[in-house]
C-alpha cells in the first residue's frame, strides 16, 4: 500500500477521524433560534479513509458528524446523524422524519431540526462546489385554482421526469387546511401512479398552523428533499389565498395552471399572480377545449405584454397542454430547462435565490415578533380591550396601536 507522503508527515491531520472544511452557515431559521452549534472549519479538503482496500482518498461530502453539537443531548445527536446519513443516502423514510422534524412546534426538536438542516446545507454547499456552483434543484412553484387539473398535470409530469432519470418531490402549500382541517393538496390518493414511484416523493402539508408556520416549513422542506438527491422539487398551491406569492418566493421559477375559462370563472385569481408568473400553462387543451384553451391563451399573451418585465433574460411563455392526454407536457419541461438555463448562465438565478433567502429571514422575523407581541404580559390583556374600542369607534386604530406598542416597549 503507497501511503501519500504528506501522510507520513502528517498523520495526525488525516487520521483524525474526519477532518472537514466548512464554514457552516446558518439557515434564517436557525440564526433566529440562535443555533451555533456545528464546531467551526476545518481545513481540509480531503480525507484519508481506512478501507479494506487500503487507503481511500475521497472529498469531504459530510458535515462533521463525529464532531460534538454544542447543546444537544447524546440521544439527539444520533437522531441527528441518522436522519442526516439516511437522508443524503436517498432513504426516503429518513426524508419524511426528517420533515416531520422541521414541521415539529416543540422547542427542542426545532432545535435538533435545525442543527440537522445546517448539516444538510454544508452538504449542499460542497455538492455545490462539486457541481461548479450550480444549484443541486430546480425549485418549481405550480399553483392554478382549485380543478384547474394540477394533480393531473403533476402526475402526469412527474412520471415524464422519472421516466428521464430525474427524482421529483412535490410539497404542497394548503394554508386551506388550516381552517378546514383538511389538506386539499398533496393527498397521495390525488397521485396514485406517482406516490408509487420510487424516484418520487409527495409530501401533503401540515393540517395545522398558520400559512407562516406553513410557508417556513416548506421553505426547510425543500433543502431537505435537496439534501435527498431530488432534483426537481415542485411546490403546489391552491391559486387562492396568500400562498401563491408565498410560493413564489422559494422557487426558481413559478408557474400558474389555469383551465380555459374566462375572467368571470376565474376569480380566485387574483391578478397580482399572474404578474409573478413566469409561465402559464393553459391546461384541458384537449377535444372540445382546444377551441375555448386557443382563445385564452391568446388573451394571456396579449395581457402578458403589458406586464412589468422582471428578468433581462426571460419574457413569461403562455402555452397550451394537456394534462390528460400529455400532449405539450414535454414542451413545457423544455421551456422549463430553456428558463433555468438562461436564469443560470445570466446570474439571475443565484441573485434570486440570494433575495429569497433575505425574504424568507424577514418574514420568520415579523411572525416571530407578531407572536412576542400579542403574547407578551404588557400588552396580552390591554389587546381585547383596544380592539373592542376600535370596533365601537370610539378609538382610532392609530391610537390604539401606538398605545399598545407603548406598552410594549415599556414592559421590555
Ligand atoms: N379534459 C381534460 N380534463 C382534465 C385535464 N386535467 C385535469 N382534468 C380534469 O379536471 C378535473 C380536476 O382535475 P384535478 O387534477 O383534480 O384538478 P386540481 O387542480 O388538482 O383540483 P383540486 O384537487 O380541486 O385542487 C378532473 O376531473 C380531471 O380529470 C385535461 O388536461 N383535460
Amino acid at each position: 500500500m503507497r501511503i501519500p507522503s504528506l501522510l507520513l508527515r502528517f498523520p495526525r491531520c488525516y487520521f483524525s477521524r474526519r477532518t472537514y472544511s466548512m464554514n457552516f452557515g446558518l439557515t434564517p431559521r436557525a440564526d433566529l433560534l440562535g443555533v451555533r452549534s456545528l464546531r467551526p472549519a476545518h481545513r481540509c479538503h480531503t480525507e484519508w479513509i481506512c478501507s479494506p482496500g487500503g487507503l481511500r482518498r475521497g472529498l469531504c461530502q459530510q458535515a462533521a458528524p463525529q464532531q460534538q453539537v454544542e447543546g444537544l443531548c447524546d440521544r439527539e445527536q444520533r437522531l441527528v446523524d441518522r436522519l442526516y446519513h439516511g437522508l443524503i443516502q436517498g432513504h426516503r423514510a429518513c426524508l419524511a422524519e426528517a420533515i416531520t422534524l422541521i414541521e415539529s412546534t416543540q422547542s427542542r426538536k426545532k432545535k435538533v431540526a435545525q442543527v440537522l438542516l445546517q448539516k444538510v446545507l454544508s452538504y449542499h454547499r460542497e455538492q455545490e462546489k462539486l457541481n461548479q456552483g450550480k444549484p443541486l434543484a430546480f425549485r418549481v412553484g405550480l399553483s392554478g385554482p382549485p380543478g384547474a387539473g394540477k394533480s393531473t398535470f403533476i402526475e402526469c409530469f412527474g412520471k415524464m421526469l422519472t421516466e428521464r432519470k430525474h427524482k421529483v418531490s412535490v410539497l404542497a402549500v394548503d394554508p386551506s387546511s388550516s381552517t378546514s382541517g383538511g389538506s386539499l393538496l398533496g393527498d397521495k390518493t390525488r397521485m396514485t401512479e406517482l406516490s408509487r414511484d420510487m424516484n418520487a416523493y409527495i409530501r401533503p402539508s401540515p393540517t395545522r398552523g398558520t400559512l407562516g408556520g406553513v410557508t417556513r416549513t416548506t421553505n426547510e422542506a425543500i433543502l431537505l428533499c435537496e439534501g435527498g438527491g431530488y432534483d426537481v422539487v415542485l411546490v403546489e398551491t391552491v391559486g387562492v389565498g396568500q400562498s401563491e406569492f408565498a410560493v413564489a418566493d422559494m422557487v426558481d421559477m413559478f408557474i400558474l395552471l389555469l383551465p380555459p375559462a374566462g375572467g368571470d370563472e376565474l376569480q380566485g385569481i387574483k391578478r397580482g399572480i399572474i404578474e409573478m408568473a413566469d409561465l402559464v400553462a393553459i391546461n384541458k387543451a384537449d377535444g372540445d377545449l382546444v377551441v375555448p384553451a386557443r382563445r385564452i391563451q391568446a388573451e394571456y399573451v396579449s395581457a402578458m405584454k403589458l406586464l412589468r418585465k422582471r428578468s433581462k433574460v426571460w419574457r413569461p411563455k403562455v402555452m397550451r397542454i394537456s394534462a390528460k392526454t400529455g400532449e405539450g407536457i414535454s414542451d413545457m419541461w423544455d421551456k422549463m430547462t430553456e428558463f433555468r438555463d438562461l436564469m443560470l448562465s445570466s446570474g439571475e438565478l443565484l441573485a434570486k435565490r440570494r433575495k429569497q433567502q433575505k425574504v424568507w429571514m424577514w418574514n420568520l422575523i415579523q411572525e416571530n415578533m407578531l407572536e412576542h407581541f400579542r403574547s407578551h404580559l404588557a400588552v396580552k390583556d390591554k389587546i381585547p380591550l383596544l380592539e373592542e374600542k376600535v370596533l365601537r369607534g370610539v378609538l382610532s386604530p392609530g391610537l390604539a396601536a401606538d398605545l399598545l406598542l407603548k406598552a410594549f416597549k415599556d414592559g421590555l
